[in-house]
Parts: C-alpha cells; structure tokens; sequence
C-alpha cells in the first residue's frame, strides 16, 4: 500500500463546536480532534460527545481523522476510546507516553471497543506522544510496541516542563528528543511527527523551525492553527529540479526492469533501490501539491 502523506495534523479542540465542524475545509493531510489538553476539566464529557457526532456527521474529505484522547491515567481514557473507535475514528493519539506497556494497555481498549462494535479487528491505528524524558528515552520500544502504530510525536511544550527548560528560538532544547525520536520511528518503519509551534504571531519562526524539522527527515509537524497548513506544505514541496530527477529516475528504473536489472546508469549517477524510494516519495509529494499532471510530467506554475 503506498505510504499515506502527513505533512500537517491539526489539533482542533474538541469542545469547539465552530471548528469541529469546519475542520474538514482547510486541507490538513490530518485532522486531530482534541479531547486532552485543549478541553476543560468541566467539558470533557461534552466535547466527546460533540466529536462523536461530528464524527457520523461531517464530511471530512480526505484528511485522515485522529483523536487525541484524555491520557491513560484520567477518568476519561476509557470512555474517550470506547466513544471514538464505536465512531469509526482512524488514528487514537495517547498523549503523554512513557513506555510500550502503555500502547498495550491502549491496545487492549482498543480491541475491547473494536469487538463491542462488531469493529473488524485491527482497524483502528494508533501512535504516540513522547512529552518526557522518559519518553523519549524509550521511543524506540514504543515505536515498535504494536502493528497497529503509526506514528511518534514529539510535544514539546510538556516535554520542554519536564527538562526544567522552556522553548527557545534555535531548538537546541529540543535537538536530542527530536533525533531519538526520529530514529525511533524510522527503525520501526512508522512516521515522526514534529511538535506545534504556538506563537502565531512569530511566522518566520515557524517557517525556520518546519524547514529544521524537515531537512532532518520528519514526515510532518502537528499543528495549532490552519494558516500553518500551507507553509508546512510549501516547504515540503520539492523543487522543479528535484521533481524532473524523480520522473526520469522512475523512467530509468523502469527500462531496467524491462531488462531484468534492479540497477542502471542514469547521466553517470547510479540508479538502484534507495534512490528509487526517494523518487517516489518526490513524486508523492509533488502530486499532493499538485506539479504533476495526469501525463506524469512537471508542471510549471
Ligand atoms: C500544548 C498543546 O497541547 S497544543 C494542542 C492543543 N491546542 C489547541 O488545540 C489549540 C488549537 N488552536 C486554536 O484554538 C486557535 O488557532 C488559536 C487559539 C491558537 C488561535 O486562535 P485565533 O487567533 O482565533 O485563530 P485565527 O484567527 O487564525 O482563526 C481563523 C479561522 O480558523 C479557525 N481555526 C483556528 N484554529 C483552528 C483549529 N485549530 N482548528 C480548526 N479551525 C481553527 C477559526 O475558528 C477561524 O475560523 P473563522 O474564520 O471561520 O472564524
Ligand atoms: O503534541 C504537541 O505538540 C502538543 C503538546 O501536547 C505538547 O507540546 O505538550
Ligand atoms: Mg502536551
């Protein structure tokens, strides 16, 4: 199956009637409805209830629906799961994850819910939020804890509490975390996501801190707001050089095929496997921003 594109998931706070409904219209690869930090004490119960309609209601188009439930350890957890997969919720984010035997306990939830509904098994997909030192340390037995994981998210504004330090302008806080985190989630073959950057007044910053997180090899970053979206996106467009390379790698691999050869010369650069899955991922991201047309070729814009 080819690998799902997550550039952008965007919190949307589950108790927020306006924004659970219009959620769908901004084009975020994903759409993380929120029940956890962004909720009231006094409204959890009513913004479950609000995403679970939301949920049978709305037309989310493409975006991939993701919940992040209320932390394993709340009164809430349960009924946050139970409530989201009877909705048919893609993705359930746990917030706050410190080892593997949380996922399992996720899991088991999960499954309960999922056979409670008449749910075909294994549907529901889940991932995880790393927030501490703890965390982070374990990324790597988290990442790989459960089939049904897709992805690791750094949050940064918990974990940055928990280091005893805050958010500063070059990330240095902020660098181990992230490559633990991102070596955690390739050994494992699922995706990384980076944390929200909250000041919506600070564009450059957040325009600095998307091309840092990419250039080391994040799939995407979650997101506060859905002006984020298109920059995110815009950054993660490849070049027009980049685009043709991919083409003529695919058309190049291609004719070795037809020769019965995994490898080929192309201008001198040597085309196998690795440089193959680079170009496809190119050629996946230059269509979800819409630079190649249906003939397969660039398109200038
Ligand atoms: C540490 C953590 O846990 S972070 C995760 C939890 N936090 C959240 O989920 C916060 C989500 N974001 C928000 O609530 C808001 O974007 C804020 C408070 C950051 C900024 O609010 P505003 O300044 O009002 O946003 P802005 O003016 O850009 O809103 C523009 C439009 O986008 C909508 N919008 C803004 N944020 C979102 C969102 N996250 N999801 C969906 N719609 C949104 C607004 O409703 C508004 O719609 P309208 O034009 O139809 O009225
Ligand atoms: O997941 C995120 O990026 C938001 C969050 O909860 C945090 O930073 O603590
Ligand atoms: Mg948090």
């Amino acid at each position: 199956m080819e690998e799902r594109l997550r550039r952008t998931m965007m919190f949307v706070p589950g108790n927020n009637a306006g924004m659970v409904k219009d959620a769908g219209i901004y084009g975020a690869d994903s759409i993380m409805f929120d029940l956890e930090d962004s909720v009231s004490m006094a409204e959890k119960d009513a913004a479950r209830m609000l995403v679970y309609q939301a949920l049978q209601t709305q037309d989310y188009g493409d975006s991939e629906l993701v919940v992040r439930v209320n932390g394993i350890d709340t009164p809430f957890f349960k009924n946050d799961v139970f409530a989201m997969v009877k909705a048919g919720i893609q993705v359930v984010r746990l917030p706050k994850v410190e080892s593997a035997q949380m996922m399992l306990d996720l899991v088991k939830v999960v499954e309960e819910a999922e056979n409670k509904f008449g749910i075909k098994p294994g549907t529901t997909h889940v991932m995880a939020a790393i927030e501490s030192a703890k965390g982070v340390l374990n990324a790597p037995e988290i990442a790989a804890s459960t089939d049904r994981m897709i992805g690791l998210a750094l949050s940064a504004e918990d974990y940055t509490t928990d280091m005893k330090t805050h958010r500063y302008p070059d990330g240095a806080e902020l660098e181990f975390a992230r490559n633990m985190i991102l070596h955690a989630a390739r050994a494992a073959g699922i995706a990384a996501f980076d944390t929200v950057f909250t000041n919506m007044n600070d564009v450059e910053g957040f325009k600095r801190e998307t091309e840092h997180i990419h250039e080391l090899g994040f799939d995407g970053k979650s997101l506060v707001n859905p002006r984020q979206i298109d920059w995110v996106n815009k950054i993660y467009e490849p070049t027009k050089k980049e685009i043709e390379n991919a083409l003529d790698v695919e058309a190049a691999i291609e004719e070795a095929h037809q020769k019965g050869s995994g490898v080929i010369s192309m201008n001198g650069q040597m085309v196998d496997r690795p440089v193959v899955l680079r170009a496809q991922r190119v050629i996946r991201l230059a269509k979800a921003s819409n630079l190649i047309n249906e003939e397969g070729e660039y398109i200038e814009k």
